[in-house]
Parts: structure tokens; sequence; C-alpha cells
């Protein structure tokens, strides 16, 4: 799928600004905090409904603003064009597809789009969640009942965790109903994730192999969040005291993990800050690369600052690589990255919020 046009307005610096974008590569150039990241992050928005920058929703508002919207064309490769939009009135986020109100996850699921930026690196150093929204978002475009699932879930990880820290005794007639809940929806989860993981591994060793030649083989490794074949309901009742002294629950697809090694680099603490780098790449053009066999598609791939993110030798390989996807990319940088500068590139100028076409 491709972004045809987005239509910013009081996002972050952005007051008001069309950008009409070129199938392949497009390049949005600019000194820095000239709002460059914010165009990413508002393609983000459409296709995770969050952004990929930390702190609250509430910061994308342009101070002083009540509002903001982000609307955008997307072409599927099958010639459709989907109207997408999203935005916050007052206290409200809404979410449109073709000028319909829709929930934020039906939205999300018509826009697939990826993106490498400097906080990337935190999917391989980072906590567990940044890996588990990594797996549920691959799920979840597959996946259409991982959504109801997963809300399920967490209902019922509420409810159990309330019972803990209101000290309910750990009977059976208290506890059990939510730990039924907990395991029947919970081990669903956890099988989609195997299969979505036993899909990606061919593509993250593919990936690998392509970026990371020198650290060997790759190899995923994937924890449930609990014992390994152990039943869930099970393993929750065994739980429960120790729960109970915790106050919450210490065991359920909530506390899953996975971790991807290599045969020369086994353990995380081998990489370097820049391998850790390319490892989030890795797993970020698998990801792509699944999701266009599984669509008939590719993501649209965002890299933000790839010029100083990655060395000149990575930004090549990364670049060929998207060129024969064929991807339509996004790319930040306060230059043209010294690859695209003979290439065929889109290359928009960005200025205190402004974003001017060049080429
Ligand atoms: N809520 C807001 N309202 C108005 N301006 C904001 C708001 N949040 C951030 N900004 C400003 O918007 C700009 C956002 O910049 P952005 O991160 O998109 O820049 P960039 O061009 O990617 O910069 P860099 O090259 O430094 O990464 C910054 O100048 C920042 O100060």
């Amino acid at each position: 799928m491709r972004l045809e046009r987005l239509q910013l307005r009081a996002l972050r610096c952005i007051s008001d600004a069309g950008l009409e974008f070129a199938p392949g590569f497009n390049v949005l150039v600019g000194a820095n905090g000239a709002g460059k990241t914010s165009v990413l992050e508002a393609a983000f928005l459409l296709s995770h409904g969050r952004s990929f920058r930390s702190g609250a929703r509430e910061a994308l508002l342009q101070r002083g603003s009540a509002g903001l919207s982000i609307f955008s064309t997307v072409r599927h490769a099958d010639g459709r064009l989907v109207r997408l939009g999203l935005g916050r009135e007052g206290s409200r986020w809404e979410a449109r597809v073709e000028g319909q109100d829709v929930l934020i996850g039906q939205l999300v699921r018509e826009c697939a789009i990826v993106c490498f930026e400097p906080g990337s690196h935190a999917l391989i150093a980072g906590s567990a969640e940044e890996r588990r929204r990594f797996l549920d978002w691959g799920v979840f475009h597959v996946e259409q009942e991982f959504l109801p699932t997963w809300r399920r879930y967490q209902r019922a990880l509420k409810q159990r965790n309330s019972l803990l820290r209101s000290n309910q005794a750990p009977d059976d007639d208290i506890y059990s109903p939510w730990e039924l809940e907990l395991a029947r929806t919970g081990t669903l989860i956890d099988q989609w994730r195997r299969v979505y993981l036993a899909a990606l591994t061919g593509y993250l060793r593919e990936q690998a192999s392509a970026l990371l030649p020198e650290l060997g083989a790759a190899e995923l490794r994937y924890r449930p969040g609990w014992p390994e074949g152990d039943d869930l309901v099970q393993v929750l009742a065994n739980q429960r005291r120790r729960d109970l002294a915790k106050g919450h629950t210490s065991a359920g697809p909530h506390r899953a993990d996975w971790s991807l090694s290599f045969e020369l680099a086994p353990q995380r603490e081998h990489l370097s800050r820049g391998q850790e780098k390319l490892v989030a790449l890795v797993c970020l053009l698998a990801q792509a690369r699944l999701d266009a066999e599984r669509r008939g598609e590719w993501p649209v791939v965002c890299l933000d600052d790839l010029a100083s993110e990655l060395d000149l030798s990575h930004q090549v390989a990364v670049i060929e690589r998207l060129e024969a996807a064929p991807a339509q990319v996004l790319i930040t940088g306060t230059e043209i990255p010294v690859p695209l500068r003979q290439a065929q590139t889109k290359v928009f100028h960005v200025e205190q919020g402004r974003l001017t076409p060049l080429l």
C-alpha cells in the first residue's frame, strides 16, 4: 500500500500542511526541530493509533489548539483507494474510514506502516512490553479475533488483580471464573503469537543475514509468560497465594517475551549500540516482509533520521532492499541521505512546520 496524500492540521509545529507522496522514495529534509519526524508520527498514528514517541497523546496537539486532524488517501496494490482520518476534537479521539466513524482498531486495520526511528532500539534493549507490542501488532493484522480476545483477557486480568489487591482469600469460587477466562483467552493469544513468530522466523533470518552477516545465524526465542507446556488455569490456581503477596498476576501472556540472539552474539550485551539498532531494523523489515506476504502488498516503511542512525554501507543495503521490494518509503534527515542523491526521490523541504516539495 502507499500513502498518496497526507493532510495534517494542528499536529505539533505543523499548523496546516498537505503532502502528495511519490510511490517510491520520499525524503523530508530540514533542520532540527523543523517538523520532519512529526510527519512520520502522523502516518504512524493512522496505523497504530498511538505515537512512537513517548509521552501523552495530548502533546501531539499544537500548543494552543483545541483539536488536531490527520487525513490520508491510501492506495492499495489492487488499485483500491481508501480515505482515512484520525482526529481529536475536545477530549475525544475520532477515527474515520471513508467518512464513516469507526473504532480506532478498524482504522488501524486499514493502514500498515512500519517505522524505524531513534527509539526503535528499545525493541531490543528496552522492556518486554515493547516486544509484545511489536508481536501483537503483527498478529492483529492477520488475526481478526485477536483484538476482542486481547480485550477480554485484559478485562479478566484487571478483575483478578483487583481481587488480589483487595486481599480476597484465595478461594476457588472467587478466583476461578476470572482464571478460566484468563486461561481461555490467554491460551489463544499465546497460540496466535507462536504461529506468527514461526512465520516471521524465516524472514528474520533472511534480513539478519543481509544486514548483520558478521553475527552468524540468528535464533528466535519465545517465552510465553508461564512455564512451557503447563496448563495456564492450573498455573494461576497454584500461584494465587504468591500473587496475593505480590498484589498482581505473575503468569500469563501479559508476561510473555521474545528475543533474537546470534551465533556470535548469544546475549544482548554482546551487541554494540549500532548493532542493537540494526537488529531492531531487521525485526521491522522482517515484519514488513511477512505483512507483504500475507496481505499481498508492502506496508509503507518510514525511516526517521536514517543517516544518523546507520553507517553508509547499511544505509545502502537497506535502501536497495526496499527499492527491490518495492515499498513506498518515507525518510527524514537534515540532508538527503547519500545513497538517495542520484536516485529517483521526491524531496520535501521542511521548515518550522511548513512543507514544500522540491523535486
Ligand atoms: N505540541 C506542540 N505544539 C507546538 N510545537 C510542538 C509541539 N510539540 C513539539 N513541538 C515542536 O515541533 C517540532 C517537532 O519537531 P520534530 O521532532 O518533528 O522535528 P524534526 O524535524 O524531526 O527534528 P530533529 O531533526 O531534531 O529530529 C519541534 O520544534 C518542537 O519543539
